[in-house]
């Protein structure tokens, strides 16, 4: 592209001068002989440079200065003068001015003064295009941005904040946490933290609410901003809504379960949010609940949705060992440690370092190795049986139990400082009983698990089935609903599980013992064809669901014996 500059000088011998050189250059150049004539040309076009004689005729330059600056704040002036002084040369350059050279001027000056002006001219512009482009970056973000000078004073937010957060231009410069936005203002507060201590922090999806506002959940990341000397200058602060997300994970988590774990039952939900707030925080965690309900799966969900998710995820049932072989497990053994301990072992404990180590039936390990859980969790460090060298680890815990702990306490049967050590967050698994409402799911998941498994269709349980599952009191929780139909599924010669197919203890459990009244329907023997049509009333489909099932196999059986309708009608 030519390159243009505008000459303002009134001695037409300069004017030619300094025209030719530029020329020589590749210069596309006017020329101007007053400050009128130059603010005409001014009004239509616009110069990569423009060199003004400080005195044209009774005029001012430093005027002409002043009007260009005024037009375009980046445009390269030099000024010439034949009277050189300092008053004059400090001024031009307050106002603005690139350059300020005295008569008589040389090829070579003038050449460098255009040169330097065009690269100047260049790097502003290439600066306000980056600051353009990264202005339309800030304001388009769908996340809310907001940044702070080191005094904690709003500089800058978009219009995702402005929109979340209510943030208006009045309140730039203001302290930040000074700030009324009608909110808990942790977004501020921890600006403030950031700021103090250098240190990013991170909070994940908490409740953000604005007054009369409705519930967001967003998850914040604020970052310190250093300058060159790596001195904290400020901090940013990103807002992310993740509302939508939440409420559509919410869903994929009722149709799919969460984590391998299903349930759609309130209690549940509400445990899949607490999971979630627990994955990332490095606490330990008590799971509580009846034998079978899913405390392993839970202990593994809160390992997998987690920072330590890529770490190993070590299992103990302590209630499976010994004393002697629930010590050497955990924490290993040096070779001749014992009789017997022909080699090494490394402990469990050691093996979960950076992951997770789940500790199974807790309630169950003795007054010794409840002493040396308690170190472990105080100091993060044990030793080997055998070995008095200590070895140090990293590693979280996550207990669970079936007991009542806290009954243990006062019995004086567990360590009231372990207890309390463990007991730091507890996430209570309701029984199955008290979430019947998930059983149907519950079984449609089994169901399609010994599809797989046993490759063959089960498409569903008949009415009677689910009718007993429905009042049965499930001592056993999940894993007895997963006993009963894989036992079920064994036996059932067909793709739809009946009454028939179920262990016979189970049907006895429920007839002595049902958690409500039962129907008298549900224990009968299993109908014959005939009879489930007279109790259908001769409806087929009704009939081929009391009996469990197709209604293929109802018309079949009817064309083999059409007698058998008229009984029914
Ligand atoms: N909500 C659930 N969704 C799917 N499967 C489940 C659920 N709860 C439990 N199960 C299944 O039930 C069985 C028992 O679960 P788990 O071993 O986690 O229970 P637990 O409470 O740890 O039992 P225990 O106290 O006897 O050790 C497992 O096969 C598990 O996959």
């Amino acid at each position: 592209m030519i390159s243009s500059a505008l000459i303002v000088d009134d001695e037409q011998s300069i004017q030619r001068l300094l025209k030719m050189f530029l020329e020589r250059e590749g210069f596309a150049v006017r020329c101007a002989s007053t400050i009128g004539e130059a603010e005409e040309i001014l009004k239509a076009e616009k110069f990569d440079l423009i060199i003004a004689d400080i005195f044209i005729g009774k005029s001012n330059g430093i005027d002409l200065l002043r009007h260009i600056k005024s037009l375009d704040k980046n445009a390269q002036v030099a000024l010439i003068t034949g009277l050189p002084d300092v008053e004059s040369a400090a001024e031009a350059l307050r106002l603005g001015a690139f350059d300020y050279l005295t008569k008589p001027i040389s090829f070579h000056q003038i050449i460098s003064t255009a040169q330097r002006a065009l690269y100047s001219k260049r790097l502003i512009e290439e600066s306000e295009r980056k600051q353009a482009n990264l202005d339309a970056i800030f304001q388009s973000a769908s996340d809310g941005i907001m940044l702070v000078d080191s005094n904690n004073r709003l500089i800058q937010f978009n219009e995702a904040s402005m929109r979340s957060c209510g943030y208006t231009a009045d309140q730039l410069g203001m302290p930040a946490l000074s700030i009324k936005a009608g909110c808990g203002g942790t977004c501020r507060q921890m600006l403030a933290e950031v700021l103090s201590d250098g240190t990013q922090r991170n909070l994940r999806r908490l409740e953000c609410r604005k007054i009369n506002g409705p519930k967001r959940i967003i998850s914040i990341s604020v970052s310190p901003v250093f300058d060159k000397s790596g001195t904290v200058d400020g901090a940013v602060a990103i807002m992310r809504d993740e509302t939508e997300l939440v409420s559509l994970e919410k869903r994929v988590h009722r149709q799919n379960g969460y984590s391998g774990i299903m349930g759609q039952n309130a209690a549940m939900q509400r445990m899949y949010t607490l999971i979630e707030a627990l994955s990332d925080v490095q606490t330990t965690v008590l799971v509580n609940g009846e034998s079978g309900t899913g405390k392993e799966l839970v202990a593994a969900a809160l390992h997998h949705q987690g920072v330590r998710r890529d770490k190993p995820f070590v299992k103990v049932n302590c209630a499976a060992l010994s004393e002697h072989l629930l010590e050497s497990e955990l924490f290993g053994h040096v070779r001749g440690a014992y009789t017997g301990a022909v080699s090494a072992q490394v402990g469990r404990f050691q093996k979960a370092d950076g992951g997770t180590i789940f500790l199974d039936e807790i309630g169950d390990i003795s007054p010794a190795m409840q002493m040396r859980l308690l170190r472990v969790l105080q100091e993060q460090e044990f030793e080997p049986v055998g070995d008095s060298n200590s070895i140090k680890v990293d590693v979280r815990v996550i207990a669970a139990t079936n007991q009542d702990l806290a009954e243990k306490v006062r019995l004086g049967t567990f360590r009231s400082d372990l207890y309390y050590r463990l007991n730091v967050v507890r996430l209570i698994i309701p029984p199955l009983k008290d979430r019947r409402d998930d059983i149907p799911l519950l079984v449609e998941h089994f169901l399609e698990k010994f599809s797989r498994k046993f490759k063959r269709p089960l498409s569903a349980v008949s009415r009677d089935v689910l009718e007993l599952f429905m009042h049965h009191s499930w001592p056993g929780n999940v894993r007895e609903l997963e006993h009963t139909l894989e036992h079920a599924a064994i036996l059932c010669p067909s793709t739809v599980l009946s009454v028939e197919d179920l262990p016979q203890d189970f049907i006895s459990a429920v007839r002595h013992h049902p958690h409500d009244e039962v129907p008298d329907s549900a224990f009968e023997k299993q109908l014959t064809l005939a009879e489930a049509l007279e109790k259908a009333g001769g409806n087929k489909a009704k009939a081929a669901r009391l009996l469990g099932v197709s209604r293929c196999t109802i018309y079949r059986k009817l064309q083999e014996d059409p007698t058998l309708l008229d009984n029914s009608l």
